[in-house]
């Protein structure tokens, strides 16, 4: 059974990929209200409930959090990634909501209409009070083009607006397919008449609009926060509400939800929802459909395509990563057992159709097949780069345009405190994976099952006394291949067998003398 915690309210029509599966179930509940938070697989959430890391280390068998919703800044992702949870989000399910809300929230700031729809109720009818401003000619400043960004500029230019915006990351093409300006930070600040801020809240948007950078907008400026609270410094808006610079702020977003502390509400010019961007039937709708879809991909053990802490793939780019994926596992968990040090680097070399995948998240594959064998706690391909880092390991990937013969292939070098040792493998259509080289000994064997690694000298006999030692012990060799460098020299021997070999049979083999090292190897 696959439990899922619905922790905040998010649409029940919306769950329906996952209400129709079996084997699921759902419970809509406040985590502040579960008592048993440790059977759960899943947890839902909107932008309520804080996913603390105290949180998680009450759900210890938590394998994915779903924001239904775009912000994760309520999420600590980087505990989660430590702790080998997938995060996903809903992207796109609530743009054009959002971009609505927000531009509904503009006109309503420029007309007064919050303000004279109080007036009216009290029975007033003060027209000259509320005299606002048109938005035709205005220019409106974006911080932030993305997707709400992008969909508020279409619908601020249908009101005869100029639209100039301010995103470090947006090319000069894409704004002149868009049809806004694209300013420095300075500039929009200097120029526009309405400033509305549609970034995340990372370190570096918290307190982007300041008492500094607000003092360099237009005096009688319009802001705007539909974002995140604390992109605009609710002390600075304050400020400078008070002595006339701003003429009117609207908010749908906090510093601290809800606002019950805040002075921002006591101020006239100030209009107000509580955090109604994305609050539509049809936004709830998408977001929890979108989200649901994704747990169910991960249920059914497919790819996830909207984490914020995987590299993101689809089902189709999964399927050409997949034989590399396992290969790399392989190779992995092998290097792990045959190298028992500590681990300073490993690099990971890719060669021909290998190279044209997405190897970033084969790699973290790699590496954590190769801690699996070393730590005992959840390891996948979300926190393995973390761990990894913070043991001090350091992994090097590395994309190579060398044929070495083979169509695909794989290299793995490890530096370990006292050797290093290196495995290339490759994958071979409709046959699997092989090993074809190991520690510079060309070799072809599949790396799968109970194995066992011998390095030897290259004598006449030694093939027949292992023969003769494993035979003594009933054990049957199911696959047997033989590698060397130059004739008389090392060689080695990877044997495979039908059953796990015993420590009495490995003391038996060491002892011979032609043998090197021995090494028995599960995968
Ligand atoms: N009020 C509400 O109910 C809702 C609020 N939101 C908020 O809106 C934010 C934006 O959502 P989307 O447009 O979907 O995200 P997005 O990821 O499509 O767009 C964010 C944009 O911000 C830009 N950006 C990042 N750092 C920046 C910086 N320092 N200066 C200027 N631009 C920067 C990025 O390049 C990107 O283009 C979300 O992160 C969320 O916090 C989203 C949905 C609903
Ligand atoms: O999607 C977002 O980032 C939002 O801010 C929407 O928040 P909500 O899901 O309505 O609590």
């Amino acid at each position: 059974m696959f439990r899922v915690l619905v922790s905040d309210p998010i649409s029940r029509d919306g769950l329906e990929p996952l209400l129709e599966a079996e084997n699921i179930e759902i419970v809509q509940k406040n985590v502040a209200e579960e008592e048993n938070l440790a059977q759960y697989d899943a947890l839902f959430v909107r932008s309520a409930t804080k996913v603390t890391e105290q949180l998680m280390n009450q759900m210890p068998n938590l394998k994915i959090i779903a924001r239904a919703g775009v912000g994760v800044d309520n999420i600590d992702v980087d505990q989660a990634t430590r702790k080998g949870i997938i995060v996903i989000n809903a992207p796109d399910g609530n743009t054009i909501s959002t971009a609505e809300h927000t531009f509904a929230m503009i006109a309503s700031l420029v007309r007064h209409i919050p303000q004279a729809n109080m007036s009216v109720k009290n029975r007033e009818w003060k027209r000259s009070s509320f005299v606002g401003s048109e938005l035709h000619g205005k220019m409106l400043g974006i911080v932030g083009l993305g997707r709400i960004g992008t969909e508020l500029a279409r619908r601020a230019k249908a009101f005869g607006m100029r639209v100039a915006v301010f995103d470090p990351f947006l090319t000069k093409e894409r704004s002149e397919k868009i049809g806004v300006e694209k300013h420095d930070f300075e500039e929009l600040l200097n120029q526009a008449d309405i400033i509305t801020v549609h970034t995340p809240l990372t370190k570096e948007t918290k307190g982007l609009l300041n008492k500094e950078t607000i003092g360099k907008t237009k005096k009688g400026v319009y802001l705007v926060n539909c974002a995140r609270g604390g992109i605009i410094d609710e002390d600075a808006l304050c400020t400078y509400l008070e002595n006339g610079h701003v003429r009117g702020v609207a908010l749908d977003v906090f510093e601290v939800e809800p606002p019950e502390h805040t002075r921002l509400l006591e101020f006239e010019q100030v209009i107000a929802t509580p955090h109604l961007g994305a609050s539509t039937k049809e936004a709830q709708l998408n977001v929890a459909y979108q989200v649901s879809k994704e747990v169910l991909l991960f249920i059914q053990g497919k790819q996830v395509t909207t984490s914020i802490n995987l590299p993101a793939m689809s089902d189709e780019a999964y399927k050409k990563v997949a034989p590399y994926d396992t290969l790399a596992q392989k190779i992995g968990s092998f290097l792990s057992q045959y190298m028992n040090q500590p681990v300073q680097s490993i690099t990971i070399e890719y060669e021909g159709t290998a190279a044209e995948i997405e190897t970033a998240y084969v790699t973290k594959s790699m590496i954590a097949s190769f801690l699996k064998q070393r730590m005992d706690i959840n390891i996948n391909t979300v926190n393995a780069g973390v761990l990894a880092r913070e043991r001090g390991i350091q992994f090097i990937e590395k994309v190579s345009d060398q044929n070495s013969g083979y169509s695909n292939s794989m290299k793995v070098t490890i530096h370990g405190e006292q050797t290093t040792s290196e495995i290339k493998g490759t994958s071979i259509p409709h046959f699997g994976e092989r090993i074809v080289s190991v520690n510079g000994f060309s070799i072809d064997f599949h790396p799968s099952g109970h194995l066992l690694y011998i390095q030897h000298t290259d004598v006449p006999g030694v093939i027949g006394n292992v023969g003769r030692i494993l035979g003594n012990h009933s054990v049957n060799i199911a696959t047997m291949q033989v590698g060397r460098k130059e004739k008389g020299g090392e060689a080695i021997m990877m044997l495979s067998f039908d059953r796990p070999l015993d420590q009495p049979i490995l003391s038996a083999l060491t002892e011979l003398d032609e043998i090197v090292f021995v090494k028995a190897i599960e995968l």
